[in-house]
């Protein structure tokens, strides 16, 4: 369960004593996601999420997301945007992390999409695209391909420990992939980690994306590829019903048509999508924290997909 920063009663007290949200009525820690701590805080005035910013969130980029997430909000997206305090100040320090009041969004999220929500999905994420067209702050993708080769050098040989052969097989592919790596496809700030357990739906409606934390300033058309990765596959990294994968990008493709640029590289860029994801993954797997209950994610079933991208080379087409 991802509450690695324990937030006490009197604490939770006096940080909503700064804002205009009425009196505590209780606070309980969300056990998904892994990256940060996560709580479901109820008051006389509402609902809301309390976000502790953990390891892999700087707290020199919650600038960035803030100003992200209200950018997206005033042009109409399902995004949370941080509440802010009364003196306007929408990030604070609490037990000793940065830490943030946001907006809760209803809806919930699923865990195998049915191609009517893929393709809602697909739409969301091309009217984010669209959006962000003039959304001028940049961000590097510090997951990007360029540190790839790093984060590969320090998960080094323990990689066999995972699965015997791992580093050769992540080794061979990295390499590949860098070698192709498109030049020149459209740029924007991306959300880079749009997984159905970051989109909330109700039905076949989006009725939020949340956790920009790894927004950056990337391909635009790589964002999609990532999101395909996470939506076109069972959790084990079986292919889902192909169906779902390409109404994800007909989805897409309804409110921001594809350069054919773009759709020849989503091949590569989705393999790149996979050796990010398996590498984090894995270096995940081999450091996860003692003291915390965190569901380990397998990077073996990033591991599958890039074998099945490489041995679809047509899935876009
Ligand atoms: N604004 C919101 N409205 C409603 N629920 C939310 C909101 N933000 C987060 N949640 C809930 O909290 C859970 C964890 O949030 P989030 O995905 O941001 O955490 P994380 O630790 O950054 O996870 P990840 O592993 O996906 O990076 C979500 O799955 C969702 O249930
Ligand atoms: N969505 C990521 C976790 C955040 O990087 C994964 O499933 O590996």
């Amino acid at each position: 369960m991802a509450v690695y920063t324990h937030v006490s009663a009197e604490a939770l007290a006096a940080f909503l004593a700064r804002y205009d949200v009425g009196e505590l009525v209780s606070a309980k820690g969300i056990a998904e996601g892994v990256e940060n701590s996560n709580y479901l805080v109820d008051t006389t005035g509402g609902r809301f999420i309390l976000t502790l910013y953990e390891k892999r969130v700087a707290a020199d980029d919650l600038p960035f997301f803030m100003a992200l997430l209200d950018h997206l909000a005033d042009r109409g997206n399902p995004v949370p945007p941080a509440i802010p305090d009364r003196e306007g100040r929408e990030i604070q320090e609490l037990e000793g992390r940065p830490a943030c009041l946001i907006k809760f969004l209803p809806g919930v999220s699923v865990t195998h999409p049915t191609p009517a929500q893929a393709q809602a999905a697909g739409a969301a994420l091309a009217q984010l695209h669209r959006s962000l067209a003039d959304f001028t702050l940049e961000r590097p993708n510090g997951l990007g391909p360029d540190e790839w080769p790093r984060l590969l050098a320090r998960c080094g040989d323990d990689l066999d420990s995972i699965a015997p052969g791992l580093k050769a097989s992540l080794d061979t592919a990295l390499a590949d992939v860098l070698g192709h790596w498109p030049k020149g496809l459209a740029r924007s700030a991306i959300h880079a980690d749009l997984f159905p357990d970051n989109v909330l739906m109700r039905g076949d409606q989006v009725t939020g994306l949340i956790d920009f934390y790894f927004a950056c300033t990337d391909i635009r058309a790589y964002d999609l590829a990532v999101t395909h990765s996470a939506w076109a596959f069972e959790t084990d990294g079986t292919p889902a019903d192909p169906a779902v994968g390409r109404a994800l990008v007909a989805g897409y493709e309804s409110v921001l048509p594809l350069t054919d640029p773009e759709r020849a590289a989503l091949p590569v860029l989705a393999r790149g999508a996979c050796i990010r994801f398996a590498l984090t993954r894995a270096w995940d797997w081999l450091n996860t924290p003692a003291d915390a209950l965190v569901t380990r994610k397998d990077p073996l079933a990033y591991v599958r997909r890039i074998d099945w991208y490489a041995a679809h080379p047509h899935a876009f087409a």
